[in-house]
């Protein structure tokens, strides 16, 4: 019998929710960004989840690899017709919802892992929307969305993923057939990592260096079909396949494209901002150099928002185990305690759900920014774009590094069990890490923003107008920032922190120009503290909008949701701070005294948050299906529900595993 007959919900984590002191659901308004917004989602929960369509007959992870991506396909072809037929009247499909937050979040009770759809959703449609002109999208797109055909983003080679000057495919115009070429000339030029190329795909967006007219105009995205629309083959002149096991993405069939002088359409080029006519003309339209690499840039931006929603995951999983979790006997006379009551526990967890609101509110407000940015566009003014590089690249890094990081407290919060694929925390950690990497190194992209800084700062000392989001950089040419224990002061030092770093960079390269290094050496030199100085600004970006959303959608709401969002916001000030107490010596007035003062103000802060943090997590409103996960359910039977996992193992299904008598035995019998 499964021990989940035999009881109800956690007796702890009842006590834990008649305790807290606040309206949860009204935090769940404001975090959906409104009521109707949730009662929208729950809507599209309830039609994708309560039809059972999302259930394994037989343990994923017990299933092979090959079972794994067939499970993974068939769950994908269900998902992608609710998408289409159920839920296209309740989120607008017919302009871009298919990338709602709701979708995606909907997508994870169908996935432990990928989707292998999720190139398809997440690049290949967007590119043909930002890539193609009108005509070309009037082709694509219908096709792409009825899921007529399959694509995917293949621009990542053996040989270079971050340099994309230095991609090697060729796309050679031939004015005669009207056709491109397109041509791997080295086992290094091999496409490689691209979303479900590898058996799923029948079309991708291949990014390859044009050549026409004899000459090379660099890289240009092509839409090239890979497989038969029938039968799927791979066709002639296409050497394609899957690129083997990976630390997660298991059912997203990453794979490799070679091309044989394969020939595609001219007017397969994605012409929206360069274009080559009939007879081999190149003819560039766009008014920016880098518009070509848009998709990326949206999808940086995407990435925020899902750094928030997988850390959202991790701390409902490592909070409420936490709260049903008793160890130790600090008190003699008194029973063990929950583990949440410990305020080690608390700094590992508290700081998870303030970083998972941070970004949840700054990923809506880098929205906000895109939409802006995108609008001016559209009128041929491209003026914000490098602004909006240097955040959306530095926002993308830390989110989803802070979100690795996090993530890997919250397993080290839930002990031995943690480490359990059931606990649902190894999957979001193994797919969290790797946004770190994809969609541009983290290393690469702060030394993205810190170009901008460079460049901010020789305005700011030329005393010219700044850019918003870098406006702060004159306070490198004030005096020490005096140090403010008020949020708005932190948000204030970290402004000044921010800029004290960027002017010892600017600094440091002078000298080291100024003792014979080149331009290019002295930036290379500084790169260590660039990357810090770059980190240092975004840490006061996402502060600042963190403080100010926070101000803004709990103006109207009641007393104590306003204190309790407040109460994170100034805690994820609080430890940044202390984070960073090196840093604030050097760049602000902050003494000793100030310092044990934080100390303590965030020691208080964090038994103010205790009562209420199964509640706060909750306002997450994540449904069992989402979380996969054994520790953190709703009815938080965790042994229960650890035990079942355990009876469902395949190594359990015989008394005596065959290796007994093959191997064990004959050793034993022979060791005698
Ligand atoms: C049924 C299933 C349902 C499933 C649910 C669906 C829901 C969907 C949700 C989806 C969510 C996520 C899905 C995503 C999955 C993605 C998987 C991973 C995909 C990939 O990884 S694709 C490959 C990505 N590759 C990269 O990111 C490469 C990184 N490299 C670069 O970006 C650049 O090369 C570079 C590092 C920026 C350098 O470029 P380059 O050498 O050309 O430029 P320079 O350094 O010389 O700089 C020149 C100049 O240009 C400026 N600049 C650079 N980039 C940009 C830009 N993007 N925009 C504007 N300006 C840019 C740069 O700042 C310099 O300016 P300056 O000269 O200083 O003025
Ligand atoms: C799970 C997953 C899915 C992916 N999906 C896709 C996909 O669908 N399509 C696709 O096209 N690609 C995809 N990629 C590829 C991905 O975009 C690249 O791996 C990523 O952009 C990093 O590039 P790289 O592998 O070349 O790393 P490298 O650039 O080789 O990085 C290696 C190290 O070198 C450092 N480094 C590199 N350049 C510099 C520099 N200029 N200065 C300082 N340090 C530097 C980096 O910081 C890093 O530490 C995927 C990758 C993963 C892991």
């Amino acid at each position: 019998m499964s021990q989940l007959e035999k009881m109800e919900v956690n007796p702890d984590l009842a006590m834990e929710r008649a305790k807290c002191n606040f309206n949860i659901m009204e935090l769940t308004h404001i975090l959906d960004g409104g009521e109707e917004n949730t009662v929208r989602r729950k809507k599209i929960e309830d039609i994708a989840l309560n039809s059972g369509a999302s259930k394994d007959a037989f343990p994923e992870e017990h299933m092979s690899p090959k079972e794994k991506y067939e499970n993974a396909v068939r769950k994908s072809c269900i998902f992608a017709d609710l998408v289409k037929n159920d839920f296209a009247h309740l989120t607008g499909l017919e302009t871009f919802g298919i990338n709602s937050n709701v979708i995606r979040r909907t997508a994870d009770a169908f996935f432990k892992e990928v989707s292998p759809f999720l190139l398809h959703m997440g690049m290949f449609v967007p590119t043909i929307m930002g890539q193609c002109t009108s005509d070309q999208m009037s082709y694509w797109l219908p096709r792409a969305m009825a899921m007529q055909i399959i694509g995917t983003y293949a621009q990542t080679e053996l040989g270079h993923g971050t340099f994309i000057r230095g991609l090697e495919t060729t796309a050679t115009y031939d004015p005669e057939t009207e056709e491109f070429v397109l041509h791997s000339p080295t086992l290094s030029s091999y496409k490689w990592w691209a979303g479900g190329l590898g058996n799923t795909a029948n079309y991708c967006i291949v990014v390859a260096q044009l050549y026409t007219k004899g000459e090379c105009h660099g890289t240009h995205p092509f839409i090239v079909q890979i497989r038969d629309e029938d039968t799927h083959m791979p066709l002639p002149g296409i050497t394609v396949g899957e690129i083997g096991p990976k630390m997660g993405f298991n059912t997203a069939d990453n794979g490799f494209l070679g091309f044989d002088h394969y020939r595609i359409p001219r007017d397969h080029m994605m012409m929206k901002n360069a274009q080559v006519l009939k007879d081999g003309t190149y003819v560039k339209v766009a008014r920016h150099g880098k518009l070509t690499y848009g998709t990326m840039v949206f999808v940086r931006v995407m990435l925020v928002s899902e750094a928030a929603f997988n850390l959202a995951k991790a701390c409902t999983i490592a909070v409420r185990y936490s709260a049903i979790r008793r160890q130790s006997k600090p008190k003699p006379d008194e029973g063990e305690p929950q583990i949440l009551d410990y305020a080690t526990q608390q700094h590992k967890l508290f700081i998870t759900i303030a970083t998972a609101h941070a970004l949840q509110l700054s990923s809506s407000w880098l929205w906000r920014s895109f939409s802006a940015v995108l609008t001016e566009m559209k009128e041929g003014n491209t003026d914000k774009l490098p602004e909006f590089h240097a955040l959306s690249s530095c926002l993308k890094a830390v989110s989803t590094s802070d979100a690795a990081y996090l993530i890997e407290q919250c397993r080290h919060a839930c002990g031995g069990h943690g480490y359990m694929i059931s606990s649902g925390i190894p999957h979001l950690y193994n797919f969290v890490s790797a946004t770190r990497t994809y969609e541009g190194d983290y290393t690469v992209l702060l030394l993205q923003t810190a170009r901008f800084l460079v460049k901010a700062y020789e305005q700011a000392e030329a005393k010219q107008p700044l850019t918003p989001t870098v406006s702060y950089l004159k306070l490198a040419f004030t005096r020490k920032e005096p140090w403010d224990s008020s949020p708005a002061g932190i948000v204030r030092s970290f402004q000044a922190l921010a800029a004290g770093k960027v002017s010892t960079c600017v600094k440091n390269m002078r000298k080291r120009m100024r003792s014979g290094l080149s331009e290019v050496e002295a930036w290379e030199t500084s790169t260590i503290q660039l990357v810090s100085a770059a980190e240092a600004h975004c840490r006061a970006v996402i502060s600042d909008a963190y403080k100010s959303e926070t101000e803004r959608l709990t103006a109207n709401s009641s007393p104590n949701v306003k204190i309790v969002m407040e109460q994170l916001s100034t805690l994820y000030l609080y430890y940044w701070a202390l984070e960073r107490i090196g840093d604030l010596l050097l760049y602000t007035s902050i003494s000793e005294k100030d310092i044990v003062e934080l100390q303590t103000a965030y020691e208080e802060l964090l038994q103010k948050i205790r009562p209420n943090a199964v509640g706060i997590v909750e306002a997450f409103d994540l449904r069992d299906e989402l979380l996969h996960s054994t520790l953190g359910s709703y009815d938080g039977r965790a042994y229960e529900r650890l035990m079942d996992e355990a009876l469902r193992s395949p190594m359990n299904k015989e008394p005596i595993n065959q290796s007994y008598y093959k191997y064990l035995r004959p050793m034993m019998k022979a060791n005698l």
